[in-house]
């Protein structure tokens, strides 16, 4: 139970893609009285989620952490709290809470520990709830192939499912039920592009840490922590424009070949013709370009791309992408030619 003075804290959860930016784009849209601070963490070290939130006013704040929160940046969630109850405290900000949005990788375990166990945490801070989104149309594939997004969805004081959009309802109950046997005290309520009724996740008062420690008895006990090896994670950027009939294209190539390994990919690009910023969303073969704001005239305008997968060949990726930059050589036009099997070579 939060003492009353310490600033509640809510967790955002849930896999690569589930809609964790886009709950967060609804809360700082919405008018809803509260002034949160907003931890915000990538696990693919670039900051294509900072470009991809937007602030409402100036009553909230962003703060993002590059790395994995529930291990290597732990320090940093730290580092980061202290600073921001420092700041309240001194009159310098004002906030009633913080929302802190973890990488679809991390286990949230760690990240509620840190509320327990580090002393300039502890007197400031209370968790107040862990919410994990599954995504209802990838959700049952994730949760049978990845360990991270069963922790999620087992840790959940609260399940949110996204992309219901997307499914019939059998598969919804399907992922109901499966969701009912990981965890079975956490209600499940349906989000819509982010949409969902606050009440139901800001102060709600729903993390116990008896009922952690009755399933987990060692969770306040330093913990060693793995992710799957075989995911990772690379950034391509680019100061020259794409040409959009090109990248669509070997966008398509890639995603028809590796598709099923390509776990999640965004990024703000840069495209030859248009003055506003182009967003890429993707999972596995669901992908999306999407205009956003204009670059501005003062800006160096670059394109910021981040693939996670499973083994994905990055220097082919790499090679194939950067022939569609505008005015890409004869040479680099070749590669890209066999690479995609226009010419009939390998690939
Ligand atoms: N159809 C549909 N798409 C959604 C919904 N919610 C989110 N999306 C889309 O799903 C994609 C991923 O959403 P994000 O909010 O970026 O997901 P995330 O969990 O923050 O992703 P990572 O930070 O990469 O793990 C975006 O293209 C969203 O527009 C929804 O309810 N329906």
């Amino acid at each position: 139970m939060p003492s009353p003075g310490r600033i509640p804290v809510t967790v955002l959860t849930g896999f690569l893609g589930a809609g964790k930016t886009t709950l967060l784009n609804y809360i700082l849209t919405t008018e809803h009285g509260h002034r949160i601070a907003v931890i915000e963490n990538e696990f693919g070290g670039a900051d294509v989620d900072g470009a991809l939130l937007r602030q409402r006013g100036e009553e909230q704040v962003v703060l993002m952490s590059n790395g994995c929160i529930c291990c290597t940046v732990r320090e940093d969630l730290v580092r980061m709290l202290g600073e921001l109850a420092a700041r309240r405290e001194a009159g310098s900000l004002a906030f009633d809470r913080v929302l802190i949005e973890t990488t679809g990788m991390a286990d949230p375990a760690p990240v509620a520990q840190t509320f327990f166990v580090e002393p300039e945490v502890v007197g400031h801070f209370a968790l107040d709830a862990v919410i994990t989104l599954v995504d209802a149309m990838h959700g049952m594939q994730q949760l049978d192939r990845h360990r991270e997004a069963r922790q999620q969805a087992g840790f959940a004081d609260r399940l949110l499912i996204t992309k219901v959009d997307l499914v019939d309802p059998v598969a919804l109950d399907l992922l109901v039920a499966r969701l009912g046997s990981l965890n079975q005290r956490a209600p499940v309520a349906l989000a819509h592009f982010g949409e969902t009724p606050l009440a139901e996740i800001l102060d709600i008062d729903a993390f116990s840490l008896a009922r952690v420690e009755a399933i987990d008895p060692a969770f306040l006990l330093p913990q060693q922590h793995h992710h799957t090896d075989d995911i990772r994670s690379f950034v391509i950027r680019e100061r020259r424009p794409y040409d959009m009939d090109r990248l669509r294209f070997a966008l398509g190539g890639l995603i028809d070949r590796y598709g099923s390994r390509m776990l999640r990919y965004k990024g703000v690009l840069q495209l030859a013709g248009f003055d506003e910023r182009i967003v890429l969303q993707g999972l596995h073969t669901l992908m999306a370009l999407n205009l956003a704001e204009a670059w501005r005239t003062d800006e160096a305008r670059e394109s910021i791309l981040v693939f996670i997968g499973e083994t994905l060949p990055e220097a082919e990726f790499r090679r194939v992408l950067h022939a569609c930059l505008l005015g890409a050589s004869e040479r680099s036009e070749t590669t890209f030619a066999r690479v995609m099997g226009l010419l009939g070579g390998s690939s």
